[in-house]
């Protein structure tokens, strides 16, 4: 070994011993914190988003901001699990999207509840037999998840966080068949997201939606003839080939997920409120409606709608904006909302994702 070498392993010796103690001196504290909170909730998403955003300030590299926040979201996760295990509830199997936000959040899942619909997910908070639900809610390219959004407007979870994940998918097969490409699997979404490569490449081939990516992958490698749409993790775990890589549409294909709870969130100082909202269908009513956040220099960052089961033709809207309920100017803002609104749900406040 070269001098150079073994001085450099030598110097990673000595700062890998300062690194143990130091996590370890973290983790005592948190220990401590833990038995401060009592009943209360041990996740603190907002705590969690300051701590990161302090470190990207400070981060001087070489190491990346989503090098810094894998590792910092990892020691977090480890701190948390000594006050308590949580359980995280999402859209299974093993190999899913879902999975992967998931993980990105809580810094790697202790007690993982992979469930078979996002009915289900939603279900497992509410009956408090999982602590935390991650679900999709939007994609760039595809747009809404309207079953997220429609459990959204009765459930009583409050979201307490959001996830964004870029999306990369690629095209799986059984590692050792070469006959004929019959069928693709995947989920709805995923085979909307890769559409103009499936027509090019795969044109006239059966398209089979099915419950999820993972499920997809599933098939795939029990059906020689099929390939399917998912990620690296999925091809991982069937033990499947990946014939081509990045067959999304858009390389910037991201899709954003959410984060439930039955409990609030305090502000962290950089935060959204998701809202929903509906009122009559008049001329000028949605214009009227939305006066106060302008007028309280409230932004909106987003605004949809969704047929409101009620009547044909009738809408619910869900709109997000800047800020927490609890800021003052945002309070006045969703006050004078409810005066005009025949419905105002306030689904929750939380911290703008940390990359
Ligand atoms: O500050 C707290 O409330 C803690 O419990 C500590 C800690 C951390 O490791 O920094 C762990 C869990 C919480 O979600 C937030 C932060």
């Amino acid at each position: 070994m070269s001098d150079i070498l073994k001085q450099c392993r030598d110097q990673i010796d000595a700062i890998d011993e300062q690194l143990l103690s130091l996590v370890n001196a973290r983790a005592a504290l948190a220990r401590e914190i833990g038995e401060l909170k009592g009943e209360g909730p041990i996740y603190r998403p907002e705590r969690e988003a300051q701590v990161l955003r302090r470190l990207l300030e400070q981060n001087k590299g070489p190491l990346s901001e989503e090098a810094v926040t894998a590792i910092f979201r990892s020691v977090m996760s480890n701190c948390r699990a000594l006050e308590r295990e949580l359980s995280v509830a999402y859209l299974g199997p093993q190999g899913t999207f879902s999975e992967e936000a998931a993980n990105k959040q809580f810094g790697g899942l202790s007690a993982p509840k992979p469930c078979i619909s996002i009915d289900e997910v939603f279900r497992m908070v509410e009956s408090g037999n999982a602590d935390y639900a991650v679900v999709p809610v939007e994609n760039s390219t595809e747009g809404a998840v309207g079953r997220t959004l429609d459990l959204l407007t009765t459930t009583s979870l409050h979201i307490c966080g959001e996830i964004t994940l870029p999306i990369h998918h690629c095209l799986l097969r059984q590692k050792d068949a070469t006959g004929e490409i019959r069928r693709i699997y995947s989920h709805a979404q995923s085979l909307g997201q890769c559409h103009e490569w499936l027509n090019l490449n795969l044109g006239g081939i059966e398209r089979v939606s099915t419950g999820s990516n993972a499920q997809a992958a599933e098939l795939a490698a029990r059906d020689p003839f099929a390939v399917a749409i998912a990620g690296k993790r999925a091809a991982e775990i069937f033990d499947l080939s990946i014939l081509a890589e990045n067959i999304e549409d858009d390389p910037r294909n991201v899709t954003r997920f959410l984060v439930l709870a039955q409990h609030d969130v305090a502000p962290s100082g950089q935060d959204k409120t998701s809202l929903l909202l509906a009122t009559k269908n008049v001329p000028g009513a949605v214009f009227n409606l939305l006066a106060p956040l302008a007028e309280h220099g409230v932004d909106m960052t987003e605004f949809g709608s969704r047929p409101s089961k009620l009547g044909i033709w009738e809408y619910v809207f869900f709109v997000d904006i800047k800020g927490h309920h609890q800021d003052p100017h945002v309070a006045k803002a969703l006050h004078e909302l409810e005066q005009r609104a025949s419905l105002l749900k306030i689904l929750g406040s939380y911290p703008v994702a940390v990359i």
